[in-house]
C-alpha cells in the first residue's frame, strides 16, 4: 500500500515487519510503501516527525551548511494565516522556525513585533487557539518549530503541563527570552522530560562566567543575541558578534545561531561568514505580514523575501 505524505525527505525503513526506524535525511516529498498495512506501520506513519533542533544543526554541518531561521509572530494578522506562513517558510527552505506567542508584555521586543502582538491579542489569539493550529499545521511540515514565549504563559500554565501540551502538537524547541537563569534548571527539567529542547539565550553583556553557564545548559541550539536592547532591523549588524562567537565556540561545540537586527540577504551572509551555524530574522518577517494590504499579499511578500534571504546562504 503507498501512502503519499506531504511530508519532507528521503525515508528509510528498516525492518519492515517487527518494526520500523524512520529516518528524514533531506528535504524531498516521498512516497511511503509498505507491503502490509500493519499497527505498526499505521503507528509508525502516524507518529513519523520531523527531526529536533539539534539534528537539524547536525545535518547542516554535515552539509557546510548555516541554519536560516525565520521568526513570526502567531496570529497576525491571524492563525489561518500563521498555518499558511509557516506552510511558506517551510517550503522556502528554512531550517527551524521560531514561532512567537504574542505576550501582553513584550519586554525584549522592539515596535514592530510589539505592535504584532498586540494586533494578534485583539483578534483573540490565545495559547488554547495556537496550540490547535499547530496541531493542524505541523504535520505538514518538514522544518522543526521552535516556539517562543515569554516565562509567565508558561508559570500560569504550569511547567510540566505546558512542555506537555506542546510536544503534543510536534513542536521541537522552546525559547523562553526571560527565565531568570536560577529558574532555568526546573524549566529544562521539564522541557527534557517531554523531548522539547530549551534554546537559552546569551548576550554580548553576559559575563563570560555566566555566558558558559548559559552554553552547558543550553539544549538544541545556543541563541546569541547580537546586540544590546531589543529586537528589530538595525542598518547593520555589530561587529563585535564576530569575536563573540569565536569566545563562545571555545566554550561550547553546540550550535550557535545569532539574531537580533538582522533583515538583508547582505547581513545574513555577513553573519554566516563569520561563523555562525544559524541566522535569525525576526522584525523583517513580521513586518512584511503586517504591512501587507491582505493576507494574501503578506504570504506572497513573505515567500519572495524569505527566498532572497534564504538564498545568501545557499
Ligand atoms: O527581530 P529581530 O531583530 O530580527 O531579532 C530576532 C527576534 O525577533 C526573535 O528571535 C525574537 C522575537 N522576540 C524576541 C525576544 C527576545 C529575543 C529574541 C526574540
Amino acid at each position: 500500500m503507498a501512502i503519499a505524505l506531504k511530508s519532507s525527505c528521503f525515508l528509510q525503513l528498516n525492518k519492515p515487519d517487527s518494526g520500523f526506524r524512520v529516518s528524514f535525511y533531506s528535504k524531498k516529498p516521498i512516497i511511503i510503501s509498505v507491503k502490509r498495512y500493519t499497527p505498526v506501520a499505521a503507528t509508525a506513519i502516524r507518529t513519523m516527525e520531523t527531526v529536533g533542533l539539534s539534528e537539524t544543526f547536525d545535518r547542516l554541518k554535515k552539509q557546510g551548511k548555516v541554519a536560516f531561521i525565520p521568526y513570526i509572530t502567531a496570529g497576525d494578522p491571524d492563525l489561518s494565516t500563521t498555518a499558511e506562513a509557516l506552510k511558506v517558510l517551510d517550503s522556502c527552505g528554512s531550517d527551524i522556525i521560531e514561532l512567537g506567542v504574542p505576550y501582553s508584555d513584550p519586554l525584549a521586543d522592539g515596535p514592530v513585533i510589539q505592535a504584532a502582538a498586540t494586533r494578534s491579542l485583539a483578534r483573540g489569539t490565545n495559547f488554547d487557539s495556537i496550540i490547535s493550529m499547530l496541531k493542524e499545521v505541523v504535520p505538514q511540515l518538514s522544518t522543526p518549530i521552535a516556539l517562543f514565549t515569554y516565562y509567565n504563559p508558561i508559570l500560569k500554565r504550569g511547567t510540566g503541563r505546558f512542555m506537555s501540551t506542546i510536544r503534543d502538537t510536534g513542536v521541537h524547541g522552546l525559547v523562553v527570552p526571560d527565565v531568570p537563569l536560577e529558574e532555568t534548571e526546573t524549566l529544562r527539567e521539564e522541557a527534557k522530560k517531554s523531548g522539547i529542547e530549551l534554546v537559552l539565550l546569551t548576550t554580548p553583556t553576559t559575563p563570560t562566567k555566566r555566558m558558559k553557564a548559559i552554553v552547558d545548559a543550553a539544549e538544541g541550539f545556543v541563541y546569541l543575541v547580537s546586540s544590546v536592547g531589543v529586537t528589530g532591523a538595525r542598518a547593520s549588524v555589530s561587529g563585535k558578534v564576530q569575536a563573540l562567537l569565536q569566545e563562545i565556540k571555545e566554550a561550547t561545540t553546540k550550535p550557535v545561531a545569532v539574531g537580533f537586527g538582522i533583515s538583508t540577504p547582505e547581513q545574513v551572509k555577513q553573519v554566516a561568514g563569520w561563523g555562525a551555524d544559524g541566522v535569525i530574522v525576526g522584525s523583517a518577517m513580521v513586518k512584511v505580514l503586517g504591512d501587507a494590504k491582505s493576507p494574501q499579499e503578506g504570504l506572497k511578500e513573505l515567500e519572495h523575501f524569505t527566498r532572497s534571504l534564504k538564498s545568501a546562504l545557499d
